[in-house]
């Protein structure tokens, strides 16, 4: 099976965010996601994190906050200054909590000059922190309209344009399903450049059991074709997070 991270913006919300980290260990995960990490000091969240035993796996770019802020600003054309600054903020918080990747978000634009902008920064970001990974995701426009990428086939005429080793694909199930009707599929096309994976339920983005997704049969499908990267569950759990949770593989021993 592969391994499994909490997405703790998402799950555990019932407590602190310090606690959450032991909460997903003892439910059986054993990385950890936030997706705007920011507003915690980051040796804080070290602290849980390694005293939980579990990896920090990914954050997003950029800076501050998950509420109301601006999905990012990597393909507007004009903000190159800014998109350089949080970058630089968000390697130094990724490398305080050695976080596995770092998510470069899009943010809200269109048409050529976007995708320019988008690939030059990706370019730029890729050299100025070789060693760190970085993912982009597509995500879906009725969840969030005008974000720039919306497409698995631009991500990955991205990522290959822009050509370097440290850039690849965070597929997440619900968005790759409401986007192109068959996340299996789509996973299918595009495995060789996937580097991290998030899972939800269509409908509902809730625990990923039952609707139109087979996760059960997608891990095996992971296992099968060798994935060494972390699955994330990136959900809002249908009621207490700990009550959801028949669908986690467990590791015996
Ligand atoms: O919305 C998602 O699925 C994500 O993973 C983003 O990082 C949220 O900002
Ligand atoms: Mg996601």
């Amino acid at each position: 099976m592969p391994r499994f991270a909490a997405n703790l913006t998402m799950l555990f919300t019932e407590l602190p965010m310090l606690d959450r980290f032991a909460a997903a260990a003892d439910a059986g995960f054993e990385g950890a996601e936030i997706l705007f990490p920011y507003d915690i000091p980051a040796r804080d969240l070290s602290r849980a994190a390694i005293s939980a035993g579990l990896e920090f796996v990914l954050m997003n770019t950029p800076p501050p906050n998950w509420a109301g802020g601006p999905r990012g600003f990597a393909a507007e054309p004009g903000r190159e200054d800014r998109f350089r600054s949080d970058f630089d903020r968000a390697l130094r918080f990724a490398g305080a909590l050695r976080a596995r990747h770092i998510h470069i978000m899009a943010g809200y634009a269109q048409g050529p000059e976007a995708q320019d902008s988008f690939a030059r920064n990706l370019a730029w970001a890729a050299a100025r922190a070789p060693h760190v990974s970085l993912t982009i995701e597509p995500l879906n426009p009725k969840d969030q309209p005008g974000y720039f990428l919306a497409d698995f086939g631009l991500a990955a005429e991205l990522i290959a344009e822009v050509g370097a080793p440290n850039l690849g694909l965070q597929f997440d199930s619900y968005h790759a399903h409401l986007i192109t009707g068959d996340a299996m599929a789509t996973w299918r096309r595009h495995a060789s450049i996937i580097r991290h994976i998030q899972i939800a339920s269509v409908p509902g983005r809730h625990e990923p059991s039952g609707g139109m997704i087979d996760h059960q049969g997608f891990f095996a499908a992971l296992d099968h074709s060798g994935y060494k990267g972390w699955v994330s569950a990136e959900y809002n759990p249908a009621g207490l997070t700990a009550q959801g949770l028949g669908w986690l593989p467990r590791r015996i021993g």
